[in-house]
């Protein structure tokens, strides 16, 4: 070969040897991969980029590309009878919003059948945060004592009589006041903070000094918050969940994932080390992750709560397997992670029960978590800056460009407990420029000069609300985990949600026609004649886009006057239709039946007959001749609400706390819902 040809060669293999240098320098540092993803074009290619080279891995794995995108229909329990559930949510009110319904009675059923063990246990968690070296920690746990033993803390613990504390709350302080270095460290301030127990036995951060009214009494810089912007492998997080971006809601599981991450690949050796083993190893409320079966049975008679409850566990049933398993394997150290939480469930040999794979429980405890603690930040003021500010974040947050909302632990500050605006709150979260100006930090600012030893209590939800309206007590459940105790109940929060269906209408219009009490055979019989009629009433309506049952969701009135809505049943006038379409035949509708406006009138046919209880084909031929036509869909929809009002109040005897504080407020609403039919009908009354 010729000199020059081997020249030529060199120059080749050098120009080439540049061109790939340039293409990989900018995934080697930070500042140019966030400079280049911050570009429109630049965030596309990256994206592209990363998309292609997962692609390419997986193909080398021998995961076919045409696999087929794993999707939430694979993990609803009806799924065969998808195109029934469509069915119904054409109609204003009908329950299934989407194209699963989630509301039906069986899905929960069946996913709770599926349910053998809890989906995670305290013991699991000590395995899995086996370096924090205690076994247990909740929000009650006292394992958190007041961390400032100076003598102005008196109001703070109820810990504070004992004489030296224990080692494990010598550890959980020092574990704080390293946490608290690290966030001053990073241009924040946590000085005037300490860990406290409040008169419930509840953890918070309370105050350790005086604090003016205005101060910021806490700041926490968002680049020390655990998130995907954040955690060890942000800078390759693009890639492994590229298959996330075509499911709904899937930002919400990726900061379960990011827990998960750093719990099982670096566990003490992660930044967030202290901060992991501060946080509570179980979170109760959470209806999603109810296993007890009587518990279960009575989310049941709470169809909001169970509607959420049954999506959610599909959905994270389904990230679990499809899509964060792969992910945190696709990740730096994921497979040797993975393997290692197979292994770490124990001896399963020896058919050792504690032997699961603690993946699952690792997952469903990491959601726990994120969703009671994370402050969610829009990914909108992430990538571009918020309050004036430019975020100094790893990630390039354009890479992850189908995320809306970013979820972050915030150290220190998610030790907070809650209390609405107005109601007791006496710090106020915001966002505001860190020490160093140009990144932001996560702050309480004082709305009150506060005493020594006050808990710190935030409104969590304040700046959603403002935009949506007060969120029912119920959402609070499913969101939070917990329903707040507010001082004296704010009507807004009161709602409930009721399922009726053919048999609750044939009930109500029994007990509409003979005000007796439900009992005897023959009644029995007469209702299940009236339910097989409203039933079919309602198959025949159903190419009308009538749903076979329907959601009645009481709550406050709007205020609102351009929606001109005032009614406590939410979208009334929906619903008597749908009473009415039940009810009344359709060759009746040309005003032969009363309208929904016009007064109650009497049933026919001996209707109120049926209540003597007689025997006998004759008397029963009567009973089912009971004309629906001449029954007011109004004083169905009264009686409805007095057995849905009964209904909660039996909650009061067999609840558990978060179910009980849903119940109650239910009930409230029914009440209030209750008068205004009243009232508006002027001749009903309640009890
Ligand atoms: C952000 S954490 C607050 C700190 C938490 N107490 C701890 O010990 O880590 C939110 C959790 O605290 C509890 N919590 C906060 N405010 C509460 C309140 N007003 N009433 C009851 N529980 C509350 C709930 O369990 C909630 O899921």
């Amino acid at each position: 070969m010729s000199t020059l040809v081997r020249l030529g060669l060199v120059a080749f293999s050098a120009g080439v040897a540049a061109l790939v240098v340039a293409l990989a320098m900018p995934y080697t540092d930070p500042r140019s991969l966030a400079a280049l993803a911050n570009h429109p074009i630049g965030a596309k290619l990256l994206n592209l980029s990363t998309s292609a080279l997962h692609s390419f891995a997986r193909l080398l794995e021998g995961v076919s590309p045409s696999v087929s995108v794993p999707s939430l229909h694979h993990y609803h329990p009806l799924s065969a009878n998808v195109s029934e559930a469509v069915r119904t949510t054409t109609f204003p009110g009908a329950i299934a919003s989407g194209d699963l319904d989630w509301a039906d009675q069986r899905v929960w059923q069946l996913q709770q059948n599926q349910v053998t063990s809890p989906f995670y246990t305290e013991d699991e968690l000590s395995r899995l945060l086996h370096w924090c070296g205690r076994s247990s920690s909740n929000n009650r746990d006292i394992g958190s004592p007041a961390v400032n033993s100076s003598s102005d803390v008196s109001s703070t613990a109820t810990m504070l009589g004992r004489e030296a504390p224990s080692s494990e709350e010598m550890a959980v302080k020092a574990r704080f006041d390293r946490l608290a270095r690290w966030v001053a460290a990073s241009g924040g301030d946590a000085s005037k903070v300490q860990l406290g127990v409040d008169g419930d036995g509840l953890r918070g951060l309370h105050a350790n000094c005086s604090i003016e009214a205005g101060e910021v009494v806490l700041a926490v810089p968002l680049k020390v918050g655990l998130s995907a912007a954040t955690f060890r492998a942000a800078q390759v997080l693009a890639g492994p969940t590229s298959a996330w971006r075509s499911i709904e809601s899937a930002d919400m599981f990726l900061d379960a994932l990011v827990v998960s991450y750093e719990v099982a690949v670096h566990g003490d050796r992660s930044p967030w080390a202290d901060y992991l083993c501060l946080l509570p190893r179980s979170y109760e409320g959470l209806p999603v992750h109810i296993s007890d079966p009587w518990v279960a049975s009575l989310l049941s008679e709470l169809p909001a709560l169970r509607r959420l409850a049954a999506k959610r566990r599909a959905q994270l049933a389904l990230f679990a397997n499809d899509l964060a398993r792969p992910a945190l394997m696709a990740l730096p150290g994921g497979r040797s992670a993975m393997l290692r939480l197979a292994r770490n469930g124990g001896d399963r040999a020896a058919g050792s029960s504690a032997g699961r794979d603690l993946w699952l429980p690792l997952w469903h405890w990491a959601y726990a978590a994120m969703k009671t603690r994370g402050v969610t930040l829009a990914a909108e003021g992430v990538q571009h800056g918020d309050g004036g500010a430019q975020l100094q974040l790893r990630l390039p947050l354009s890479m992850l460009d189908w995320v809306q909302e970013y979820g972050v632990l915030l150290p220190i500050l998610d030790m907070a407990n809650h209390a609405f605006e107005g109601r007791g709150a006496n710090v106020a979260y915001q966002l505001l420029p860190d020490a160093s100006g140009t990144g932001l930090a996560a702050a309480l600012v004082a709305l009150r000069p506060l005493s020594p030893g006050e808990p710190l209590l935030f409104d969590y939800v304040s700046s959603a609300e403002l935009e949506e309206g007060p969120a029912c007590l119920d959402r609070w459940l499913v969101e939070y985990g917990f329903v707040p105790s507010t001082a004296g109940s704010d009507p807004a929060r009161d709602c409930d949600t009721f399922e009726v269906t053919a048999t609750d209408i044939a009930r109500a219009v029994v007990r509409t026609a003979t005000s007796e009490p439900l009992t005897g055979t023959a009644l029995m019989e007469m209702t299940a004649a009236l339910e097989h009629q409203i039933a079919e009433r309602l198959s025949r309506r159903a190419k009308d886009g009538l749903p076979a049952r329907l959601e009645i969701h009481v709550r406050q009135p709007y205020e609102d006057e351009q929606s001109g809505t005032q009614d406590h049943v939410a979208q009334r006038w929906a619903v008597l239709q749908w009473l009415k379409a039940a009810l009344w035949d359709p060759a009746h509708e040309d005003g032969r039946a009363p309208e929904p406006g016009s007064e109650f009138e009497q049933p026919v046919n001996g209707a109120k007959d049926c209540t003597h209880g007689g025997k006998g084909e004759e008397q029963h031929e009567e009973r089912t001749s009971f004309s629906l036509d001449l029954v007011n869909p109004r004083s169905v929809l009264n009686t409805l609400l007095q057995g849905r009002w009964e209904q909660l109040g039996e909650f009061e005897h067999r609840a558990v706390e978060g179910l009980l504080a849903v119940a109650a407020a239910g009930r409230r609403a029914v009440r209030r819902a209750l008068d205004q039919e009243s009232k508006r009908q002027g001749t009903y009354g309640v009890s």
